[in-house]
């Protein structure tokens, strides 16, 4: 089944009102590249401002709370974060995982809540260099796939997103074997659980895409896209990443 590409960026807590302006070059990009998706999740305040600046591009939250409304001081809903404009949102990100103590449980309900709202998931998994050196890299992205896709999921409006933890923000990546041999790995196990419409669900790779790595891993078998974070950062960085993309 032929997959759409989705570059996605991630500003995790960093950007302003200020530097919501590298979105006009990067919107300008997105238009010279048809083909390809391109998508930004940015810290809560700036969702609004962002979709109004850049109304040509997907923006996202990086998270959301599981629950629709209630007493959970300083969380924000997925209805909050559609209303600000956002039409996307990641969940179970590994640095939510390592800095909150979520689990692939509160992923799957937070994935789910943002379905509920038609918000579109991006959902994340990977393992840690502990798990990777002890020969457990596979097992444990098929456990986290088990435990937090939901049933229902399906690629027009679910993306799983495979991060190594090491690979983020370190500037080391797999070898594009090993990104194929988990690539495949997760396409069956989505197969598994939610059948033919795992075909058409896009898998992208996150940790330490930058321009001159991207076209190889994008052109990698089972490589739908590229979950960017530090490199999303600015045009200079972000939109040699939608070109690399729009030649594939
Ligand atoms: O969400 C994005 C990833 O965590 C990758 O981050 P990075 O591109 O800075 O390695």
């Amino acid at each position: 089944m032929m997959r759409r590409k989705l570059v996605a960026g991630n500003w995790k807590m960093n950007g302003s009102l200020a530097t919501l302006a590298e979105l006009d070059a990067i919107a300008q990009a997105a238009a010279a590249a048809p083909g390809v998706d391109v998508a930004i999740a940015v810290p809560f305040t700036l969702i609004h401002p962002a979709a109004v600046r850049a109304p040509g591009l997907a923006i996202g939250a990086e998270d959301v709370h599981e629950a629709e409304s209630g007493a959970h001081t300083g969380c924000v809903s997925a209805a909050m974060v559609r209303e600000a404009g956002a039409s996307f949102t990641i969940a179970g990100h590994s640095e939510r995982r390592a800095d909150q103590g979520e689990t692939s449980h509160d992923a799957w309900a937070k994935a789910a809540a943002a379905h509920r709202q038609g918000l579109n998931v991006i959902l994340c998994c990977g393992e840690t260099e502990a798990e990777r050196d002890a020969g457990r890299a596979e097992r444990v992205v098929q456990a986290q796939i088990e435990k937090s896709v939901p049933d229902h999921a399906d690629g027009r409006w679910f993306t799983l997103a495979y991060e190594p933890r090491w690979a983020i923000g370190t500037g080391r990546t797999p070898t594009l074997d090993e990104i194929a041999a988990i690539h495949a790995i997760a396409r069956a196990k989505l197969r598994h659980m939610i059948g033919d419409a795992a075909d058409g669900v896009r898998i992208l790779y996150g940790g330490s895409v930058v321009g001159g790595n991207a076209g190889d891993i994008l052109a990698t078998d089972n490589v739908d896209g590229a979950l960017v974070g530090g490199a999303s950062l600015t045009a200079a960085k972000f939109v040699p990443i939608i070109e690399a993309a729009a030649r594939i």
